[in-house]
């Protein structure tokens, strides 16, 4: 079975081979000389592209540096090495064993069923082509015949071999389901790390098993034919020519073989690299489904954007590349398996001739001639059928690509099940600081155990409203994104009058709200699960329609949401920071990771997060950080962005009450008004105003007594 892809790539090679030969025939014949100059123009051409194609290796290794989180970093070259040689017969006959368990199978007897299927059609057409030889008359009825036939052949072998394929990947998928969903693997493959880490194992469990399987029963169908002819024909050969002519034959594509593999691009890896990048385009997608709310509160459609097409065009990229490179080894091919091949043939049959071996000697010319037309024939015959099998180089090439995505995936599994109980080993933190050598290790003394952090800070927020200003005087008035039954009315402060929180499936979660909020008025809300106290938020950042009342607010990038699943960017650690800014927005702004280290300093005073990894590192940040490190990044992002009002939805919860002390005191400091959403009640010491809701629709909004900060929240 052939994919859409390969549909389209087919169909560019043939396109570009239909053009080149069009330009050949719009040469004159006469035109000799423009004829030689545009074949060498193109062989030139080839051999440079080959040539190029080797120098941007490197280059094109280093694709995407953005999406590197789920690649496999490990140092094991078999992993590395896409090619046909001993580990992809090794690879290949681990998976057979999978597929084909025993000569008992129902595998195994399909694929038996499949073998006498090819034998008798590749027997049926060389009778018929015998017969068609014989009479003139049935040349013209041979057309009728073949037509039948190639019908009849395609729904004879198309049924069992789709039968055979599907079987085939209904055996290795589940095999690979038991051994990856067994006990704990999964969470150990995508979560332990190290060189063990299965990168995209979606796109291997699904896709990359299904490119296998595909590419495996089309393989057995197509080598069945040529392998078939190459005995029989070599036999017939052998039987009038002696094994002069057909040696020099299979000496000739030796070389040529030899000569292929020096040359040829190394499809397999392309062919893997191409399934990597397809399962990074559907990691960032999957993200973006995964993350949707975080993303949209952050307003990170431009970042998450500039992902996905950078993801996309490495694709784009990679396959047009694959494309051009497959259109050059196709003419390639057709020159060696064609041209040259028929020089040599020429030379098989003349040479017996002019050696007078073999019975040449003593006959005369129209014995000769009647021998040169057989043999001929023979050679030709012969030819092609080496020649299909060249050609079927390429597809094996092709499928090496996909074995060792799937023998990668089979072995990782395989190894974590047995090095995955093992005990790790303690590796002293001076070395991980002393191994990264971009890691500039502050002294505590150096950054923040100074008295100017105060000092710092106000200057940071002299530097924000410094910038927001002059972004608003070039940006125009910013419309509501959803609009429902209420109004959204631009204002400098926070008000709900009469707004009641609906949820998309029509529940009522809130009924007529009513309340105010001025600048630098911290505001707790608190109640039940389910009561709506994210919903209200949602309304804010105007996810959800307002369904009635007025929403007095500021424009929605004055107000940031900061979850209770901090959201974390494929990118390095600065991107974490500065999201959904980019290292360039950051740059035109005048910020430094000078000023970074400072932000992050203030909620991380130990430097757990800079000791460890640079600025420009690239990892899976979920899980390379802590839970509390998440939200200690997510409150420097917060710090970054020092936004008019910051919703803060039981984002402390993992660090220390020090630190959480501390960032409540930054958030005043540089001027930022809060809304928590907490059932702590200790942090209502932070705040001005209590929003209760008791999750059956009614509210209630109290000035928080400080002399009485300890007394139970009145719900159950
Ligand atoms: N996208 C959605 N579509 C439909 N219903 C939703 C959606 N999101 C939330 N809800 C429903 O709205 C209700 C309130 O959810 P909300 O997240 O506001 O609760 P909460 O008070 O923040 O709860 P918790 O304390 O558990 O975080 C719940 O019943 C929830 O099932």
């Amino acid at each position: 079975m052939t994919t859409t892809q390969d549909i389209v790539q087919n169909r560019s090679i043939r396109r570009a081979q239909q053009k080149l030969v069009q330009l050949f025939d719009s040469i004159s014949p006469k035109n000799d000389l423009g004829k030689k100059v545009l074949l060498l123009g193109a062989i030139g051409g080839g051999v440079y592209s080959l040539f190029k194609f080797y120098s941007t290796q490197n280059e094109n290794k280093k694709q995407s540096g953005l999406i590197v989180d789920n690649k496999v970093q490990s140092n094991d070259k078999s992993k590395k090495r896409v090619t046909v040689d001993a580990v992809f017969f090794r690879r290949l006959g681990k998976i057979i064993k999978i597929i084909i368990p025993s000569i008992r199978s129902k595998e195994f007897l399909s694929l038996m069923f499949l073998t006498s299927l090819l034998l008798a059609r590749t027997m049926l057409s060389v009778s018929i082509a015998e017969i068609a030889g014989r009479n003139a008359q049935n040349l013209v009825a041979r057309k009728w015949k073949e037509m039948r036939n190639g019908v009849l052949k395609f729904a004879v072998i198309s049924i069992p071999a789709s039968f055979v394929n599907s079987a085939l990947k209904k055996r290795l998928s589940e095999y690979v389901h038991k051994e990856y969903l067994e006990g704990v693997n999964f969470y150990k493959a995508s979560h332990l790390g190290g060189s063990n880490k299965i990168d995209n194992a979606d796109q291997r469990v699904t896709s990359d098993i299904e490119q296998f399987c595909n590419s495996m029963s089309n393989l057995y169908t197509t080598v069945f034919k040529p392998v078939l002819d190459l005995i029989l024909f070599t036999q017939k050969l052998v039987g009038v020519m002696g094994w002069g002519s057909p040696m020099l034959m299979f000496g000739y594509f030796i070389i040529s073989g030899f000569l292929k593999r020096i040359i040829m691009p190394p499809f397999g890896r392309l062919t893997a690299k191409q399934s990597e990048l397809e399962g990074n385009y559907r990691t960032v997608h999957q993200r973006l489904i995964t993350n949707a709310e975080e993303i949209a509160f952050y307003d990170g459609s431009k970042k998450e954007r500039e992902i996905i097409n950078l993801s996309f065009g490495d694709i784009f990229k990679h396959t047009s590349y694959v494309s051009y490179l497959k259109c050059l080894v196709g003419i390639f091919d057709g020159f060696l398996v064609k041209y040259c091949a028929s020089i040599v043939g020429y030379g098989c049959m003349a040479l017996p001739i002019y050696l007078g071996i073999k019975g040449t000697s003593g006959k005369d010319s129209t014995e000769l001639t009647k021998d040169y037309i057989r043999n001929t024939q023979l050679m030709v015959a012969l030819a092609q059928a080496i020649g299909q099998l060249v050609l079927l180089g390429n597809k094996i090439t092709n499928m090496a690509g996909y074995t060792s995505r799937v023998s990668e995936l089979l072995e990782m599994i395989k190894s974590i099940k047995e090095r995955g109980s093992s005990t790790f080993t303690i590796v002293n933190e001076d070395d991980i600081s002393s191994n990264n050598s971009a890691v500039t290790t502050p002294t505590t003394t150096d950054i923040y155990m100074d008295n100017d952090q105060p000092a710092w800070l106000q200057e940071w927020r002299r530097r924000c409203d410094q910038l927001r200003s002059i972004k608003r005087s070039s940006s125009s008035q910013s419309m509501p994104s959803v609009t429902g039954g209420g109004n959204f009315i631009e204002g400098e402060f926070i008000k709900f009058e009469n707004v009641s929180i609906v949820s998309p499936e029509g529940k009522l979660l809130v009924t007529d709200l009513n309340f105010e909020v001025k600048p630098h008025q911290n505001v707790m809300i608190t109640g039940p699960n389910g009561s709506g106290k994210s919903s209200l938020f949602r309304i804010l950042g105007e996810l959800w329609p307002l369904h009635c009342g007025t929403v007095i607010k500021p424009r929605k990038e004055d107000i940031l949401f900061v979850p209770q699943k901090p959201y974390l960017v494929l990118g390095t650690l600065r991107d974490q920071i500065i999201y959904p800014h980019s290292a360039e927005d950051m740059a035109r702004n005048g910020i430094t990771d000078e000023d970074l280290q400072h932000l992050l300093q203030t909620v991380d005073p130990n430097s757990t997060i800079i000791r460890q990894w640079a600025w420009d590192d690239v990892k899976d940040w979920f899980t390379a950080l802590s839970g509390g490190q998440k939200q200690r990044i997510a409150m420097a992002r917060l710090f970054y962005h020092r936004p008019q009002y910051a919703i803060l939805d039981e984002c402390t919860s993992a660090v220390s009450d020090e630190v959480e002390g501390k960032i409540y005191e930054t958030c005043k400091t540089l001027g930022i008004t809060l809304f928590t959403v907490s059932h702590r009640q200790q942090l209502r010491a932070y705040h001005d105003y209590q929003l209760l809701f008791d999750g059956r629709g009614g509210w209630e909004w109290t000035k928080i007594d400080h002399s009485d900060i300890n007394k139970p929240l009145s719900y159950k």
